[in-house]
Formats: structure tokens, sequence, C-alpha cells
């Protein structure tokens, strides 16, 4: 039971298939992290030393010739990319351009118009949604979502920590703050220890010491061999290796 709910998610099958490379994939250089004069100058919390270290094996996720439409709106088409282990993905553009669609797309929750995904490796998403019952203290909401994905206790209490959550453990989830929750999210997705993370807007919300120690996370997942695939309109504070803006896939 646990392992089916861990496994939620819905996986797009059959697991990979080699569809070439249409956009860059190996080619694609990493970039220095992109600068942000209100996040340049703080550094990197320490607490990212404790997520684990899982060592991914091959992973990878390709859309091929990807269109979008969300009711009577056609909002990108003619859109591919290839991302393996290592790499981080910008998707950016104005609000409404189809970011959160394109993630959704990704993560096998909305079908495409046109197009396909082939994706190998388990998913992590991290959408507008918490995700976390209210009710329960966030140490006992995160418990659930612990044991879901097979968990020990002491790996969340290191995630929770990573994401300094420390002194919020007792309190109801729904009294924490906005970037808290975010925080919070942030911990109970990357808890999955998937090695695909698709992350829509991760930033909104937190402040700028939180917004180094995302990035730290996000440096060292993909260190690891892990994938980030990131939609955020603001630039993000890890290496990028490729930024696609959506509204250059206007139809
Ligand atoms: N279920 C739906 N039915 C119809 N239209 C939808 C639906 N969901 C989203 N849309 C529309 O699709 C468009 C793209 O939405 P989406 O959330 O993907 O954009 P976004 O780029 O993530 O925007 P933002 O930067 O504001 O988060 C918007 O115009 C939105 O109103």
């Amino acid at each position: 039971m646990a392992r089916r709910l861990a496994n939620a998610l819905p996986r797009i099958e059959p697991a990979w298939q080699d569809q070439g490379n249409p956009i860059g994939g190996q080619g694609m250089v990493p970039t220095r992290p992109e600068t942000d004069p209100d996040h340049a100058a703080v550094p990197a919390c320490d607490g990212t030393d404790a997520l684990p270290q899982p060592g991914f094996g091959e992973c990878r996720i390709n859309a091929s010739d990807l269109a979008c439409r969300r009711g009577d709106r056609l909002l990108f088409a003619r859109l591919s990319f290839a991302v393996q282990g290592g790499e981080t993905l910008h998707l950016a553009g104005p609000n409404g351009v189809g970011k959160s669609s394109l993630i959704r797309i990704l993560a096998g929750l909305l079908p495409p118009w046109a197009g396909n995904v082939a994706r190998q490796g388990a998913v992590a998403l991290l959408d507008e949604r918490l995700a976390l019952d209210m009710h329960q203290p966030l140490g006992r909401a995160l418990e659930f979502w612990a044991r879901c994905d097979l968990l020990e206790p002491q790996d969340m209490n290191r995630i929770a920590s990573a994401a300094e959550l420390d002194d919020l453990l007792d309190v109801p989830v729904r009294y924490l703050s906005t970037g808290q929750r975010r925080r919070a999210a942030l911990a109970r997705t990357l808890g999955r220890g998937a090695p695909i993370w698709l992350l829509d807007e991760p930033l909104n919300g937190l402040d700028a010491r939180s917004v180094a120690t995302m990035g730290g996370m996000m440096t060292k997942h993909c260190a690891s061999g892990g994938i980030c695939i990131i939609a955020s309109h603001q630039m993000l504070p890890a290496p990028v290796t490729r930024r696609i803006d959506i509204a250059d896939f206007l139809p």
C-alpha cells in the first residue's frame, strides 16, 4: 500500500524510448547561476549537506513537438527538448504563457494537445498545492509522506532541517506563513528521493536565505545525477543548462 502511494504520480509508459536529441541534451553546456542582485550576496545555507545523495541511475526526459491547449486557446506548439541527468532546465515566460501547464504535461497529469513525452526515472512534483494536512502539526504532516515514500524518520528529519523547518515541526500547518509553507512543500517534495524534480515556481514566497538554500539543493541534486526542471519567472540561484522561454513557442 505504502509503495503504491509512493508511486502515486502517473508514469509515462514505456519508460524510455530513445527518440533522438532534438534540441541539445549532450551538447548543453552548464552556465553559471543566473545572477539576481537581490540574492547574489546571500551564502547558501550549510543545511544542504543534509540532503540524501542517492547517486541516481540513468534518468532523462524528452519532450517532442509538444503543443498545449487549455480551454479554447492553444498556448504553445512545436516545443521540443531533451534533458538528462545532471542538467537543469529553466522554463521561463510571462504570466499565463503555459509554464505550469508544461510542468503538468511533463508530470503526466495533463495530456499534451500534440507531441509526446518520454521519461526515464521517477518524478517529484512541486506545484501550487501544498499537499500537507492543514490540521496536523507540520512534523506529523511530513511524517505521513515520509511513510508513503518509505523514508527512514531520520532522513525526513534531515530534509526538514535542510529546509530550516526544525523550529516549526510542532506548529499546525495552517498557521505557517507563505514562505514557511513553501519550504514545507519543498521538503515534502524533495523527500520523495526521485531523480527528476519538476518544480513550479519553487522560489515564490521564499526569503533571500531560503532562495540560496534552494539553489544549493538544486546544485547538489544535479551533481548527484538528478534532473531539475524549474518553471519560474525569477532567475534561478543555481547553474542552468538551458533556458526555454515558452513565449518563443507561441502558435
Ligand atoms: N483548466 C483550465 N482550463 C482553461 N484554461 C486554463 C486552465 N488552466 C489554465 N488555463 C489557462 O491557461 C493559461 C496558461 O496557464 P498556466 O498556469 O500554465 O500559465 P503560467 O505560465 O504558469 O502562468 P503564471 O506565470 O501566471 O503562473 C492561462 O491563460 C490560464 O488561464
